[in-house]
């Protein structure tokens, strides 16, 4: 027994790998034995990290067989550990290990029932988690992509936002994520805001409980608010962890977005050499330099890349930019080209890939729920598949089949209560994801009519105060609990300025009713890399969201700050995601059917197909009373049991208690606040929330039903 495992016998076994297959992970010692059991003895790790290991475990039960005649709904490997459990260790899970740093293998699942073990170099930074759509059972996908999802909203608020060029069968995503998952915690280095840094450091400490806690210094001498721009590099700064890289042989190469959407694949230079210039011949991406993936997609070269500064500044800086997703179409056997709409913005929004991970999980839910039915289904699974990602029907279609629903609170002003609200949304949205895709509307910046609290971003003391310094540094630690919860977050972008501190983190978008006529904002919503949505006008006028909607899907530029405040000329691609939102106006609602076919003419007489509305229950389609919203939901229950193949999503507001208090900032005192009430739009309350969750689910799926054309077919209609 290998001395560094000595203390394995306290351990039960928690799931069952292939020989040779270990998991990866930072703080467990984690021990292979040679016929596979795998057995996890946390020592100095974070709860998450073991939860994280029990999270695998649970979605590989050892000793389950596997038979290829069933319908493969759950892969389970049968491996049976030594009697006497010796375990001859795998790379780095020798005793001498001290530093916990384990190379690792990933089991993933085959079609075949068995696992494949993704090789990873010894001491490789990297962990790969390869995520295959339809192969999967539900359980894995969801394992995997809850690991995936919390690793990168933890660590890597980063993301590659792609551009689908072919229809595909199969998902699968490559993603990086560093090694020092959950042990190296970001070292605030937020100039003027103390407090942010109090957060990640006691964030820290606390391991995986995270603090959102909003500690109020009273006397804090804070020093005054750095420039928002100076603000923003040492936010990404502090996000990009510094990374530990001991292999001297990793092969990993890079895809580097170009201002022209192509993608430059490099190799990534050693950490010890100076950085090599980025080179251009046409190379495969291949991860870790395994041969098994190098064909996964290949980059086609072309001129140098000239909006990635920072890529030629350090090797550190090019390993932490090494995030790279593949998508193979079985099918056709085609290669999809990765076009990044805008490289200067190319990485981005780890919500995103959380997001197309819930989506995967959503898709293979369905995928197992719909190949458990018939071929049709079959054929529709992988329609919904394909229509998840094809690009000629823009993001939205694929809600179609499961439904977006934008749970939210008029505004995040207590990101305590905003925490737990998240906690309770997941595992409402858990339940639900085969039918509904759950994100949490976290509005930091609120639009007014005329005066009042303006969110959370520019007066986090609820005081007047406006430190806005703060404000943006807790918008993005509430943002980061909402992704670790697991839950992609949507926000109202209303200042542009503002827009690069959060987009990050953010997979879904919308533009107010305020400003949806405004130039500026449909030019940031051309470079934005998640789905936008505007609002029809406050006096119900609809062109103006449809008129947004064509000015953002094509290209242009736009002045904005980079990682550096500098303000440099961002090349928008144009973004083809952009629906409307119909929230109602001054000549009453607009949810009905009516309303939700007028709009899905005027979209496509603008050129836009696919489904592309979402109805807002709440504000003019509520008259601002949280009942009303009930009203609204109820008829687009109804459209969408019908079979409207119109209604891609709605949005409700929501939070823990019903109903809303004043705030007068400076006047009301925000400890006589009641906690987890909304202090602006009325809000239902989580219990009404749920009921409706569950009525717009069984919505969905009776529109299932009913749709007898192939799936994409009726999404057309
Ligand atoms: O949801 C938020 C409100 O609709 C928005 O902030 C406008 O509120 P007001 O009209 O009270 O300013
Ligand atoms: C301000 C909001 O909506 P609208 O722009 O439709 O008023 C909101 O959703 O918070």
């Amino acid at each position: 027994m290998d001395s560094g495992c000595s203390d394995i016998h306290k351990w039960t076994p928690v799931c069952s790998l292939p020989k040779g297959a270990q998991i990866f992970t930072n703080g467990l010692r984690v021990c292979s034995l040679p016929k596979g059991h795998v057995f996890a003895n946390r020592r100095g790790g974070t709860e998450h990290t073991a939860r994280r290991i029990k999270l695998i475990a649970a979605h590989y039960p050892p000793k389950q067989s596997y038979s290829s005649s069933s319908p493969p709904t759950q892969r389970s490997y049968v491996g049976e550990p030594d009697a006497e459990g010796s375990c001859r260790g795998g790379r780095g899970c020798s005793g001498v290990n001290k530093k916990l740093r384990m190379s690792a293998r990933l089991a993933i699942p085959k079609t075949d029932g068995q696992f494949r073990a993704v090789r990873s170099d010894g001491c490789s930074i990297y962990e790969t988690l390869l995520l295959r759509l339809e192969t999967y059972g539900t359980l894995a996908a969801q394992t995997l992509s809850g690991l995936l999802s919390e690793a990168l909203s933890e660590v890597f608020p980063l993301s590659l936002r792609l551009r689908y060029g072919y229809k595909l069968r199969v998902l699968e995503l490559f993603v990086l994520s560093a090694q020092c998952l959950g042990s190296v915690r970001p070292k605030c280095r937020l100039s003027g805001c103390d407090e942010a840094a109090r957060h990640w450091q006691a964030a820290g400490t606390e391991g995986s409980k995270g603090s959102s806690e909003t500690t109020r210094p009273q006397n804090e001498n804070r020093s005054p608010v750095a420039k928002p721009a100076e603000n923003l590099s040492s936010l990404l700064q502090e996000q990009r962890l510094p990374l530990t890289h001991n292999s001297r042989n990793s092969k990993l190469r890079l895809g580097i977005g170009r201002s022209d959407g192509q993608l430059t694949a490099s190799e990534a230079p050693r950490l010890r050499s100076e950085p090599k210039p980025i080179s251009h011949s046409p190379l495969k991406l291949s991860l870790f330099g395994s041969e098994e993936t190098s064909d996964i997609f290949s980059c086609t070269a072309s001129t140098k890349s000239r909006h990635l500064p920072h890529a030629r500044t350090s090797p550190r800086a090019l390993l932490r930019l090494s995030l790279g997703a593949a998508l193979a179409s079985i099918q056709n056997q085609r290669r999809w080209r990765i076009q990044p709409r805008d490289s200067s913005s190319i990485f981005k929004c780890s919500t995103g890939i959380a997001t197309i991970c819930s989506l995967a999980t959503a898709c293979s839910t369905r995928c197992v729920a719909l190949r458990t039915r018939a071929t049709r289904l079959q054929v529709c699974s992988s329609g919904l598949c394909t229509g998840f990602l094809s690009a000629a029907d823009g993001f939205f279609t694929e809600f179609l089949e499961i439904g977006l629903k934008d749970s939210q609170q008029g505004s995040i002003h207590d990101p305590v209560a905003a925490r737990e609200y998240a906690h309770l949304l997941r595992e409402v949205a858990t339940k639900l994801q085969g039918d509904l895709l759950v994100m949490m509307r976290t509005y930091l910046e609120k639009p007014r009519t005329s005066v009042g609290w303006r969110g959370l971003v520019s007066d986090p003391d609820l005081s007047g105060s406006e430190d806005m310094g703060r404000g943006i540094a807790l918008g993005r630690r509430v943002l980061l609990d909402i992704n670790a919860a697991g839950l992609p977050a949507a926000v109202e972008f209303l200042d542009p300025m503002v827009a690069p501190y959060f987009e990050d983190l953010v997979a879904y978008g919308s533009i107010g009713a305020r400003t949806v006529e405004s130039p500026t904002h449909r030019a940031l919503a051309a470079g934005l890399q998640m789905p936008i949505g505007f609002k029809n006008a406050r006096s119900g006028d609809l062109q103006s969201a449809v008129n947004a909607a064509v000015a953002s899907s094509a290209a242009q530029k736009r002045l904005s700050p980079d990682a550096s405040g500098r303000l440099r000329l961002q090349q928008a691609q144009g973004n083809p995601d952009v629906h409307v939102i119909l929230r109602g106006g001054e000549e009453g609602p607009n949810y009905g059917n009516a309303s939700v076919t007028f709009a899905a003419q005027r979209l496509q007489a603008a050129g836009f197909g696919g489904s592309r509305v979402i109805v807002d229950c709440s504000h003019g389609n509520s008259g601002k009373h949280q009942e009303g919203q009930i009203t609204a939901c109820e008829s687009v229950a109804e459209q969408v049991a019908a079979g409207s193949s119109v209604i891609g999503g709605f949005m409700i507001e929501s939070f823990l208690e019903a109903g809303n208090q004043p705030l007068e900032p400076g006047v009301t005192k925000p400890s006589d606040l009641r906690y987890g009430c909304s202090v602006t739009d009325a809000c239902l309350d989580f219990n009404a929330t749920q009921d409706l969750l569950l009525e717009l689910a069984a919505a969905v799926t009776a529109r299932r039903e009913r749709n007898t054309k192939p799936w994409r077919e009726a999404a057309k209609s």
